[in-house]
């Protein structure tokens, strides 16, 4: 019988792999997600959804580690079985250049990805103004495609959704033990984390069939990340600036250094999506008891990842599960009969 009931605030990539998490581990919670939007309107329908990682400064290493790897072997059987194409999920292969030669010239996700080498000069001769690179065989989860394939999985779990914004966690209290917020760039005014600040990122989808190998400057502005239906290619990353709207100049910019890194990519321009990345020093995936209408309610936080929300989407759902199962623990027994 289920019995605890769990909210799960947020339809972004992090707010769905959380709710599947809960939902399919938990059989004892009813979950239901809310949001105010869902693909494609949020920001994980923008991301390229290259999993690759840089480190967030205040994770212990060995954590990172275990949410890139999980997320990585999640996406990777995903990518190896049959439901590949529905759930927008390929495996791809390419490199990684620099202008300079990287102080940590291995990331500490190097040995989680496939087949991570050095590239050799032959191949760096191509890039004239880059003296150092990686090639390796990594993973491309396309929101648009997964959002709607996580929300299946979800409800096939038992699942509820409700499109809904919520304005204070107030509003939950009445009808849920165990609130779960995956609000991404919403925590900052949901509960109130001024750490949380919106970092632009424009990109181009474009129609480029004959591109199969990704290519990714180190310094991470210029990317081409070959996927299903469009070639993305980017970007920006322009901390504090919260602008939806198109900007030419960013265009203008964006072409140039891809066309410098690719020059077929003369091709017809698909789209030219925007997204507000969920800016943080670093996530915040951890659970407080807080004060709603005179009650102690278990609320568990999972957001917050910046620019690496698919990479690290189902590790940190994950830990997130871990922390419902805690709440679950410590809760008085009437509450879960
Ligand atoms: C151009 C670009 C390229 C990117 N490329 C990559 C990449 O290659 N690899 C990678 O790993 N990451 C990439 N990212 C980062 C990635 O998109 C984010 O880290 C990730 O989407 C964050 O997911 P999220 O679920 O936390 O947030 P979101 O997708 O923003 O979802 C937040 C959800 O919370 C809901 N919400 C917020 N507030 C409320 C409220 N008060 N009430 C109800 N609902 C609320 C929203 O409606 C939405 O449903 C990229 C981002 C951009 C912009
Ligand atoms: O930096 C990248 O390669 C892609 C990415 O995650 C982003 O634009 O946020």
């Amino acid at each position: 019988m289920k019995t605890v009931r769990v909210a799960v605030v947020g339809a972004g990539v992090v707010g769905f792999s959380t709710a599947v998490c809960i939902a399919e581990a938990l059989p004892i919670c009813s979950v239901t997600l809310l949001a105010e939007k869902f693909s494609p309107d949020t920001t994980s329908d923008v991301a390229a959804g290259m999993v690759l990682a840089e480190v967030f400064p205040d994770i212990p290493l060995e954590r990172q580690r275990r949410w890139f790897k999980d997320g990585f072997d999640h996406l990777l059987d995903i990518a190896q079985s049959e439901h590949a194409p529905e759930a927008g999920v390929l495996l791809t292969s390419g490199c990684q250049i620099f202008k300079e030669v990287p102080a940590e010239m291995k990331p500490f996700w190097s040995d989680i990805v496939i087949g991570f080498r050095n590239m050799t000069d032959l191949e760096l001769k191509r890039f004239p103004n880059h003296k150092f690179g990686q090639a390796f065989t990594t993973l491309k989860c396309e929101c648009s495609i997964y959002l709607p394939w996580l929300e299946k999985r979800f409800r096939k779990a038992g699942g509820r959704v409700e499109q809904r914004k919520v304005n204070s966690l107030q509003e939950l209290s009445n009808n849920f033990d165990i609130i779960v917020n995956c609000t991404g760039l919403g925590s900052r005014t949901l509960v109130g984390d001024n750490q949380v600040h919106p970092i632009r990122g424009q990109v181009f989808k474009m129609e480029a069939p004959w591109l199969k190998h990704f290519i990714r400057d180190g310094d991470g502005m210029s990317y081409i990340y070959p996927g299903i239906h469009s070639v993305t290619v980017g970007g920006t990353k322009q901390v504090g600036d919260s602008r939806l709207q198109l900007d030419q100049g960013d265009s203008k910019s964006i072409l140039e250094r891809c066309r410098k890194l690719e020059p077929s990519l003369r091709k017809a321009k698909v789209l030219e999506p925007v997204g507000l990345r969920p800016g943080r020093r670093s996530p915040r995936v951890e659970k407080e008891l807080v004060e709603l209408r005179g009650r102690q309610v278990p609320v568990v936080h999972n957001y917050g990842h910046s620019g690496w929300g698919v990479s690290f989407a189902w590790g940190t759902a994950r830990d997130a599960l871990g922390l419902v199962r805690q709440c679950l623990h410590e809760m008085p027994l009437q509450a879960k009969l």
